[in-house]
């Protein structure tokens, strides 16, 4: 259970969840951590939590810098519970500490906590100051909840960025060139596609800010942290957020008899022999947050289904009712389809 420093008294202080393989709603095959990050200056931080059964893997780690009833601040960039569910733990711990968040992160933590904490709130723009370091804040609403804050310290030239830049992966390697941009980028995108696709016009406004900061680090509350990569990254997110697809097609579909799958190899075969590459994906074998990181940067996205009882089949529905939500744009679609002939009323 040791922390890592990451900057000169900077401390990756979370928890490794290796068991976690669904996460609302969206299929984690590599595990997930809960970044926290300790601060320590004259006022010593906490930076986010973890998932509350993780609570004691992070004090833990705390603990082997500073006891944790020093701690002054506890900042919270975003309440969702994965990163807040540890804040009652660590306030029994730290009972004179101050929650340092936004006015939607106060409501949400009085909502979940129904604790009478003492806070200090702050907005965009503003800054505060902890002894040698400065933490300056800026809202990133809907990237991906209401209440979401990024934290920046220009004295380490590091960007705490919750969500953002985040992936589901857990590891005993904390920074992304230990285990190399492929791996972490493909993660990263799968991150982006299933949480934060839909949020793609408030992505480009938070990166008009990210991009002007002198930075070294983004350390992102789940996964690895970019200590290398970082023009490749903010790059990928700009395309992401632009919603700028490449040249390449995906086909979804499910099948009952197979006649569906025929069509689907068929235009495949079709896609593929004028020159555009083309991935198939049954919704049989893969679950739907599997399949749309292959939409995130696909121009052409091909949806098949047979027909049951005058409608598609629930996997398809499925999956469209989830791609709706995600909110994909500038893609061109195609339907295709199996159904009854000689049926009086069908189609
Ligand atoms: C349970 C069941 C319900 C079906 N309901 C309809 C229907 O409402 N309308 C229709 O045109 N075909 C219906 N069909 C026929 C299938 O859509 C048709 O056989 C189609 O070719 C199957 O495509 P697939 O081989 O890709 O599964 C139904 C078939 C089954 C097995």
């Amino acid at each position: 259970m040791q922390p890592i420093e990451i900057k000169p008294g900077v401390y990756w202080v979370g928890g490794i969840d290796w068991d976690l393989r669904y996460f609302h709603g969206y299929v984690t095959p590599h595990g997930s951590t809960y970044n926290s990050y300790l601060i320590m200056d004259d006022q010593i931080t906490l930076v986010d939590t973890v998932k509350h059964y993780l609570a004691d893997e992070m004090l833990s780690r705390i603990r082997a810098v500073v006891n944790p009833e020093k701690i002054d601040y506890m900042l919270v960039n975003h309440v969702e519970m994965d990163h807040s569910g540890s804040v009652p733990k660590v306030m029994e711990a730290a009972p004179q500490a101050k929650i340092v968040t936004t006015p939607k992160g106060k409501k949400g933590l009085e909502m979940h906590y129904k604790q009478d904490w003492e806070y200090i709130l702050v907005k965009t723009g503003e800054e505060l100051k902890i002894g040698s370091r400065t933490l300056k804040f800026v809202q990133t609403p809907m990237v991906h909840w209401p209440d979401n804050m990024v934290t920046y310290i220009p004295e380490d030239k590091l960007l705490l960025s919750n969500d953002a830049f985040g992936q589901h992966i857990a590891s005993t390697e904390r920074f992304v060139d230990q285990l190399g941009w492929d791996i972490v980028h493909e993660a990263a995108a799968s991150y982006y596609a299933n949480i934060v696709f839909p949020y793609g016009d408030q992505v480009n406004k938070a990166l008009d800010v990210v991009e002007t900061l002198p930075l070294e680090m983004i350390a992102p509350s789940h996964g690895l942290i970019w200590g290398s990569y970082l023009p490749e990254l903010l790059k990928e997110y700009r395309k992401w957020a632009s919603n700028e697809t490449d040249r390449k097609a995906v086909i979804v579909y499910d099948t009952m008899w197979g006649s569906t799958r025929e069509m689907a190899l068929a235009l495949q075969e079709g896609i593929e022999d004028s020159g555009v590459p083309v991935t198939m994906k049954s919704l049989q074998t893969n679950h739907i947050s599997q399949i749309v990181p292959d939409i995130l940067t696909a121009k052409l996205v091909l949806v098949g289904s047979s027909t049951i009882n005058n409608g598609m089949l629930p996997t398809v529905a499925a999956f469209l009712t989830y791609i709706k939500g995600l909110r994909p744009k500038k893609r061109t679609g195609f339907a295709f389809g199996s159904y009854w002939l000689g049926r009086s009323g069908s189609p």
